[in-house]
């Protein structure tokens, strides 16, 4: 960001959009001061004291009747000098303030993100930090917001880290300068190394759940045609989301529905019915319900109970039918349609290379069953996301996190081979200048931009 840039005086609508009961609107910069003086009519303001303020414009017409405070920097959030004043929710009350800041001199309307901006040019918040407070603001669910709050500390969790790594470096390259007084006990560093590789992978599979916490998780129903998956959909978001009939291969593409399990956002796939077909449109549908099983982190294998003679048979076939699975994808299998039912316990025994899946008898035409497969995808992806209580230690939950750790982790797998105490110190720098960008020690413009735009405007 330019000198320049950082020396105009910024203002914005900080709270939601009008009408409401109060509006907050924010500035900052050297000439917040000023412009309360301008808006109040009053030259003196005690500092960080919320004051009744009436507001007006160039003509001394009367805009509203505000409160207002005054905050001098350094000690404020963007860390120059910032006032709020709180008018009353009006769209006309709040376009009549804007309008007069507007006409103040080096004061222009904020971008979205640029009072975060600042406070990050001006050392008040680090790149992690920016995230997390990203994050909150769009948290929806109970456990995004506490691992939203968690990610504050992310610097303080990763500098012992990067510090060690320096130390070891350090230790390296006086080994090469120096090597008539400096011996260096290789075996001791790899040691050492071994130890911070296992912390980056405990961190790597802490990230994949902090990930699910934040992303979603992903559900997919999947079986053959007519077996209830769209009946199924239904029944767990609570509404028509896809059409059911008797016509075998009445869904032909996937389908989406949102909703909220065990504080976790999920996104419940209904798919095309796996069989055989000539018609290309069909087959398409089917290859697309094999990917989404693939990508979910919970597939539910739907069977009809009354036509699937032995049940091991069908679950093979099914699992023929998707491929490959991540080894992480947990699977339960749904027997549906438990009304029509009248067939023999011992058909429904599974093999125990399947002891992982639950197994859940439902019924869509009589509703049996159907909580407790609620409950029980709940306590699955409970499993797979960790205790809800788990997010109070700090997770690394975003794509560019995650793959700095991967890199940091290569490099570290690297050094163990390189016998060149040159090349063994510079996979330890490289380490330790990714997990340095982790928390935002380097940056680079692109990740700014990019990250910074995803701000509401105000904040
Ligand atoms: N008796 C009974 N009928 C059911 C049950 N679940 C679904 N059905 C009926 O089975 C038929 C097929 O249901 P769908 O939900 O459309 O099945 P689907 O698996 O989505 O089928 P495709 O989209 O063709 O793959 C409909 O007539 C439903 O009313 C159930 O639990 N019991
Ligand atoms: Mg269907």
């Amino acid at each position: 960001m330019t000198t320049r840039a950082l020396s105009k005086t910024i203002f914005a609508l900080s709270s939601g959009s009008p009408p409401s009961a109060i509006a907050v609107i924010r500035l900052s910069g050297s000439e917040s001061k000023n412009c309360l003086k301008r808006l109040t009519k009053k030259s003196r303001f005690r500092p960080r004291e919320l004051f009744y303020a009436p507001l007006f414009d160039s003509s001394s017409r009367l805009l509203d009747r505000s409160m207002a405070v005054y905050m001098p920097g350094p000690h404020t959030f963007t860390g120059e000098d910032t006032v709020e004043f709180y008018v009353h929710g009006g769209r006309a009350v709040v376009n009549a303030v804007m309008e007069a800041l507007k006409k103040m001199p080096n004061v222009d309307s904020a971008k979205a993100g640029e009072f975060t901006k600042r406070a990050f040019f001006n050392g008040k918040m680090d790149l992690s930090q920016v995230e997390a407070l990203g994050d909150l603001i769009s948290a929806e669910t109970e456990r995004q917001r506490a691992l939203a709050l968690s990610q504050d500390n992310i610097a303080k969790l990763l500098r012992p880290l990067r510090e060690r790594l320096l130390h070891l470096m350090a230790r390296f390259e006086a080994a090469i300068d120096f090597a008539d007084d400096v011996e260096l006990d290789r075996s001791e560093h790899d040691a050492a190394v071994r130890e911070i590789l296992q912390a980056l992978k405990a961190m790597r599979e802490s990230a994949r759940k902090g990930c699910l916490i934040k992303e979603g998780a992903r559900v997919a129903l999947v079986g053959r045609t007519n077996v209830g998956k769209s009946s199924l959909i239904n029944k767990l978001a609570e509404r028509e989301v896809a059409i059911v009939s008797s016509i075998s291969g009445t869904t032909r593409d996937s389908l989406e529905a949102r909703i909220q399990l065990n504080a976790l956002p999920v996104v419940v796939t209904d798919t095309a019915g796996i069989r055989e077909s000539d018609c290309e449109l069909e087959t398409e549908g089917i290859r697309r319900s094999i990917r989404r099983a693939q990508e979910a982190n919970v597939v539910l294998l739907v069977v009809d109970l009354s036509r699937c003679g032995t049940l091991n048979n069908e679950v093979e076939y099914l699992l023929k039918q998707i491929g490959e699975l991540n080894a992480s994808t947990a699977v339960t299998v749904v027997l549906n349609k438990a009304d029509l039912w009248k067939g023999n316990e011992g058909d429904l025994v599974l093999d125990n290379k399947y002891s992982d899946f639950s197994v859940v008898r439902t019924s869509c035409k009589t509703d049996s069953g159907v909580s407790f497969l609620v409950e029980s995808m709940s306590k699955t992806l409970g499993d797979l996301a960790g205790e809800e209580s788990s997010a109070d230690g700090v997770v690394l939950s975003r794509f560019r996190q995650i793959q700095l750790i991967d890199e940091a982790t290569e490099e570290l797998e690297e050094f163990e081979f390189a016998d060149d105490g040159a090349i063994a110190a510079q996979h330890l720098r490289n380490c330790a200048d990714l997990i340095g960008e982790v928390a935002g020690a380097i940056v680079n413009e692109q990740i700014l931009d990019s990250i910074f735009s995803q701000f509401c405007i105000g904040k």
